[in-house]
Formats: C-alpha cells, structure tokens, sequence
C-alpha cells in the first residue's frame, strides 16, 4: 500500500477517513497483524503502524515520503513512530522521507519479524502464535514517549537540519514540530499533527510538490513530432555497453551501468588516464557496495585501451573532451569498429548531435545520453533525439536511463539542448548585474534565499569556469582576433561581458584552481569565501569603463536572472524542443537544483503570474535595449493575450508549423 492516492488531494476525497480506522483498528480486541509486501508507504505505513503486530518481506520498503509531497504523515505517524523507534530516528525518517528496507526496519523495531516466505501466510501463522496474549502492550498510541534528556537539543538540531535541507520548504519544518508534538499525550499531538496537516494541506507548495510527483512520470511518456512515442517503440535489451573517456563524466556513467548490473567496458587512449579511472571508479564501487549492503560483481566492468571490445558491446557512450571535431572523429571510427547494430550515443552537454550522427554510417541509431555531474547521483538524463533518430534508439535510451534510476527527458537536439540552453540568459544576467554593481555573493545569496541550491557563481566555480569559457570561444565570443568593444562591451551586435573571460585570463578557473569568483582553502577547495581581489578586480573594471555601480536588490537579481530563464523556456516550447512544459521544470528540479517546493520554472511563472513575468521582462527590456533574451517570447505573450491558461493547456497555443525540427 503506498498510500493516499495523490490525485485526491486536488479534489473532494471519498471513503472513510483514515485517522478513526487506524484508531479503531488498534483500540480492537481481536489482534491484527499487518503483512508488509513490496510497499508500505505514507499513510500505508501509518496503517501498519496501527496493527498490533507488522510482519514484512525482505524485499519490502517502508516509509513516510509526504514531506516529498509537501505534507507530513498525517494519520497518527508522526505521534505512532517516534513512540515506536524514538525521536532520533522517527525524525530522520519523516524529514527526508527516505525509504527503509525491511531488514532496517526490523533492526530500527518498526517490523516484528521479517520473513523470505509469503508475508501473508506468515502473518497468519504469526496471528494464531499471539491470539491469546494481551494487547494492551501493543497499542503504540498507549505508549509512554520515548523522551531521552537531550530531546530539546536533537529537536533543536533537526529544525536546522530541515531548514538546511528545505531551502525555504515548509514541510520538513512542520515535520519537526509534528514529531515535537508526540513528548504530549496522543491526543493533543493528534490536534497538533491535524493542525499542521491543514495547513500544509492547501499550500501552494504542497500542490507544486505534487505537481513535481506527477510531472516526473509524465515525460517517461515521451514522443516525437514524428508521432513515435513510448508506446509504439520498443527499446532494445542491452546486455552490454561501453563508456569511452574516462574523465568525471565518464568514470559516473561507468559506475551507474555496474551498479545497475550492467557488464561494461570502460576504454582510454592514455594508459595513466586509464589507471587513475580504474582506481577512481573502483573506490566508487566499493563505496556503493558498502552503503547498500549488496552484493556486486565488481568484475562487471573491463578496463581497457583496445578498440576491438567494442565488437561486443549493444551501446556505447561517448564522454570524451567537448571538442566537436575530436567527436566527430571518434564516431567515424566506431562506426567501423563497432557492430552495424551498436547504438552510438554521446554524454556531450551542447555540442550538435546531428553532426556527429553525419559523421557515421548508422544517423538512426545515433542520439545523445546527457548525464549531469557526478552521473552516479543526479537523477537527471536529458535523451537527445535528432532529426534522424529512430523510435528504437529514443526508446532504447529512454529505457536505459529508467534502469539506471534515472528520470529520463526525451528532448530535440538544439545548441544546448534544454537546461544548458535555458541556463545561458541566467548565466549572462548575473555577470551584467556584476557589471551594474553587485557582487558575485549579493547574487548568489539572492538566488539561493529563493531555494537554488547553489548561486550561480558558486556553481561555475564547481563546474569549472573553463569550461563555459572554451563554449564562448567556439562560438566567436571570445579569444584571440575576436574585436573587444569600448565601454560596455558589444559582441556580434549584442551586450556582452567579458568578466568571466577575463577571470579566467587570470587563472582564477574555480574550485579546482582554488579562486574563481571566490576564494577557496585551496586548489580542490570546497569553502568559498568572499575574495577582496574579485571586489577590487569589479570596481577598477567599473572605473575603467566609466560605469556608475548602483545599489542592486533581491527583487532584480531574482527577476533578471530568473525570468531571463523562464523566457527563454517559453523559446523552447515555441521551437518545441520538448512535447510539455513540465520536461522544462523536471530538468530544473532533478538537474540544475531549482527548488521543487516551486514546481520548476515554468510552473513558478504560472504561480507568479504570466502577466507579471510578462510585464517585469519589458520594463526590463526598456531599460536594457541591448539584451536580446530580455525581450519577452511570442508565447509568452500570446498565453497572456489569451488569458493565462493553465500550464498544461500552454502548448495549444503554439502556432502548428513554428517546429525548427
Ligand atoms: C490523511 C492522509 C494520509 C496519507 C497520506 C499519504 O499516504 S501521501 C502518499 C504517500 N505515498 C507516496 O508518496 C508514494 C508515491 N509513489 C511512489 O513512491 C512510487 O510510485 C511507488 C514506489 C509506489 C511505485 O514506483 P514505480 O516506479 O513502480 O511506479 P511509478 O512511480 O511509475 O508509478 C506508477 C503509476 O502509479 C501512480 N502512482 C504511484 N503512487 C501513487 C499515489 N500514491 N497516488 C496516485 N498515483 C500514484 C504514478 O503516478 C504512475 O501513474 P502513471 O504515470 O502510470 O499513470
């Protein structure tokens, strides 16, 4: 039982309430026995909790995943588990929502008895071994709360670790002062749980967090403006696959495919390379081993520097240096190397997927696979279908991506694809706000007070600021003979700043090099802290371009940067790069850290208003002429001509022929 059905909560429920049933149950005199079988979520695990006695299968799960909806465990589990495995571990449990398997939940005493047989027949069993014991001591409701001493200080300590996590959410915080509530007797911690219940019930952020639950199962439902769609193409077994490029991206691709029992071949051209990935990826491994207590073949994965393994391989994935040139070579080669049937794809994060399809004999079974880093964490895979691409390969990669407990996004090639196209305007806005007079830590602390989980700043200092720098390069922005303009410097007809160029001039390439727009502990450092030198850097460049800083606050940083954002989503919708607004928010929220109590930001711009993002985006645009993707998207204004629609009827107002594919 995982629980509620979601769907419900947007419209009157029906049936029994839950509360007096478990009450009810547990107040009985016959003795019941829950059978715990694959789920026991959310208000399935609150029922068992009301049984006298919870045995489960081994492969079972259980948790209490609200908070993930924006809710807390309402029907008497906030006030049941605590009594039950005591306040530390009731309250790791709810706040994250994380799931427990059944072998935990009986060393955490949640389960009685965890069985490898039918759980059913064996509650059974179980029922008639207890039918005559008492069950005064079985009813959790009864119990005294397990108080230790240092309560206040875990409560303490718990609140801040939900604001940390929660960036601005308010249920993990709600979910402290529910469980808080269970040191009182059942009934007024019920009140108090009640309480916050509706609260949390009808906010905003509840219903964007649903929106997100849904919105993460939609787009498994892909389909392409050729009309092939999840369930008319069938993906292909792949009983092996291969990872060219052992660099970051690559060594995360490699340890996903072994994690999900996947056989691999992990290839270099460097035998050094080849080493340090091998003990890389081997460390990674055993990590994971350990932390999930399984047990993994690590022979799984061959290391190797020789071309003719990838004889035997149903896919590769390319994760080499993003150099198009270098690319499109190596496609040529494995072309010819690889069986006529081997599906090709590329982990490239903007490059032009139609041109290394071109490059080799097989364009149909070519499409991009675009993990975010580290690949063995973020849930994010963005499938890039070109024009070419055949229903088979989407399928396939689709389907590779859900094995790897990935959420995959089916999404057309376009420079950038769709999260590193909509993040360039967000990008730009910050250096000119830099320009204008802020610094990169107003900035930041703006955007990350609004929930992000990372400044923009701060995360090009992680990513590496080369490499945005080696994208403005390729693309004529930047570097040797490019023409630098006077005073506000104008690029191929448009404002441009070059102050992350001329950062990197200096060296200063973030995290790795120790200083980028801030100052870390050094190279490999994680602590950023303000740097004098980046204030000092600003104003003298300010002063030689003769710009008066002025005072910039939250509101601006905010509406630049991320209406910036959003408009350029609404470019992508018109080019229909994807099928439906809620692929735009999926990528924000799994790849790029946008807060999920907002929905992504589409849906943030639907909860703000169109209107108003509309009418921000041409102030904005009055005041900067020079800034093309401040100018508001035709559909953008078309949507608000027509009334603001709902987001899910957004894409019945683009114009039918407007597809660039
Ligand atoms: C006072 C009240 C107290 C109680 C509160 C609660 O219990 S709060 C609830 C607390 N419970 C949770 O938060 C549990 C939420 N659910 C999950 O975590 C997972 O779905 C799963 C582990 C149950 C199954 O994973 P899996 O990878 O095997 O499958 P999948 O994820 O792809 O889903 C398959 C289909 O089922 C659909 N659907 C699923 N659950 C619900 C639902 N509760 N409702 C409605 N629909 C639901 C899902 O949309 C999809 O539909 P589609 O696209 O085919 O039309």
């Amino acid at each position: 039982m995982s629980g509620a059905d979601i769907r419900e909560f947007s419209r009157p429920m029906t049936g029994p309430a839950l509360v007096p049933l478990i009450d009810a149950i547990e107040a009985g005199e016959k003795p019941v026995v829950a059978a715990i079988e694959g789920m026991a979520l959310g208000g399935g695990l609150e029922l068992a909790l009301g049984c006298h006695y919870r045995i489960a299968h081994s492969k079972a799960q259980l948790g209490l995943p609200e908070v993930t909806l924006g809710l807390i465990p309402a029907a008497g589990g906030t006030q049941r588990l605590p009594r039950l495995i005591g306040f530390p571990a009731a309250l790791d449990m709810i706040i994250t929502g994380r799931r427990v398997s059944a072998g935990d939940a009986l060393k955490l005493g949640i389960v009685d008895q965890v069985t490898e047989r039918n759980a059913g027949e064996v509650a059974v069993a179980f029922a008639r071994s207890v039918v005559d014991c008492p069950l005064v001591s079985r009813r959790l409701s009864t119990w005294p709360p397990l108080c230790p001493a240092d309560l206040d200080n875990i409560l303490q300590m718990a609140l801040a670790r939900a604001w940390q996590r929660g960036r601005g959410a308010l249920a993990p915080v709600a979910c402290v002062q529910a469980v808080q509530a269970a040191r009182l007797p059942y009934s007024q911690g019920m009140q108090q749980e009640q309480k916050l219940m509706s609260m949390l019930f009808a906010s905003p952020q509840a219903r964007a967090l649903q929106y997100c639950f849904f919105s993460q199962r939609a787009v498994g439902k892909w389909s392409m403006p050729n009309g092939a769609c999840w369930d008319n193409s069938t993906a292909r077994p792949i009983r092996k696959a291969a990872v060219i490029g052992l660099g970051t991206m690559g060594r995360g691709i490699a340890v996903c495919l072994v994690l999900a029992g996947i056989p691999v071949i992990a290839m270099e051209t460097d035998e050094k390379q080849l080493e340090a990935a091998r003990r890389v990826v081997m460390a990674l491994l055993e990590k994971e081993v350990q932390k999930l207590a399984v047990g993994l073949h690590l022979g799984l994965i061959h290391f190797t520097l020789e071309q003719r393994y990838l004889r035997e391989v149903d896919l590769v994935i390319e994760a080499v240096f993003e150099d198009l040139a270098l690319k499109k070579q190596l496609f040529a080669e494995l072309s010819s190397v690889c069986h006529p049937d081997t599906l090709l794809c590329t982990n490239t994060s903007q490059l032009d997927v139609d041109q290394l399809a071109t490059a080799t004999s097989r364009p149909d079974l070519v499409v991009g696979m675009h993990f975010f880093a580290p690949a063995n964490k973020i849930k994010l895979l963005e499938v890039v279908f070109t024009s070419r691409s055949s229903p088979e390969a989407v399928a396939t990669a689709m389907q590779l991506g859900k094995w790897l407990g990935k959420v995959s996004v089916a999404v057309a090639n376009c420079p950038g694809f769709v999260g590193n196209r909509m993040l360039r305007p967000y990008v730009e806005q910050a250096g000119f706000l830099l320009e204008e007079g802020a610094t990169p830590e107003q900035v930041d602390s703006a955007l990350e007070h609004f929930g992000l989980a990372m400044g923009v700043f701060r995360m090009s200092d992680l990513s590496g600021l080369d490499v945005g720098w080696r994208v403005r390069k390729a693309a004529g922005l930047t570097g040797p003979g490019v023409p630098q303009g006077q005073l506000l410097q104008t690029q191929q007809g448009y404002r441009y700043s070059p102050l992350a160029d001329l950062i990197c001039q200096k060296g200063r390439l973030g995290q790795k090099t120790g200083c980028g727009w801030y100052l870390y502990e050094g190279p490999g450092g994680h602590m950023a802290r303000p740097d004098p030198w980046v204030h000092a850097f600003l104003e003298e460049y300010r002063r030689v371009h003769g710009l008066q800083p002025r005072s910039i606050g939250q509101q601006e940083v905010l509406e630049r940067c991320l209406f910036a954002l959003i408009n350029e989503g609404f470019r992508v919708l018109e080019d229909r790069i994807v099928m439906d607004p809620v692929a735009l928010d999926v990528i924000y929220v799994l790849g790029y850290g946008w807060p999920a109590h907002t929905g992504g930001p589409m849906y943030y711009a639907g909860e703000v208003g169109l209107p108003r993002v509309l009418g921000r985006l041409e102030y904005y645009q009055r005041v900067h002429p020079d800034i093309p993707h401040l100018r508001p998207s035709a559909l953008l204004r078309q949507l608000v001509a027509k009334g603001s629609p709902p987001i899910h009827k957004w894409m019945w107002h683009i114009e039918e022929g407007s597809s660039r594919l």
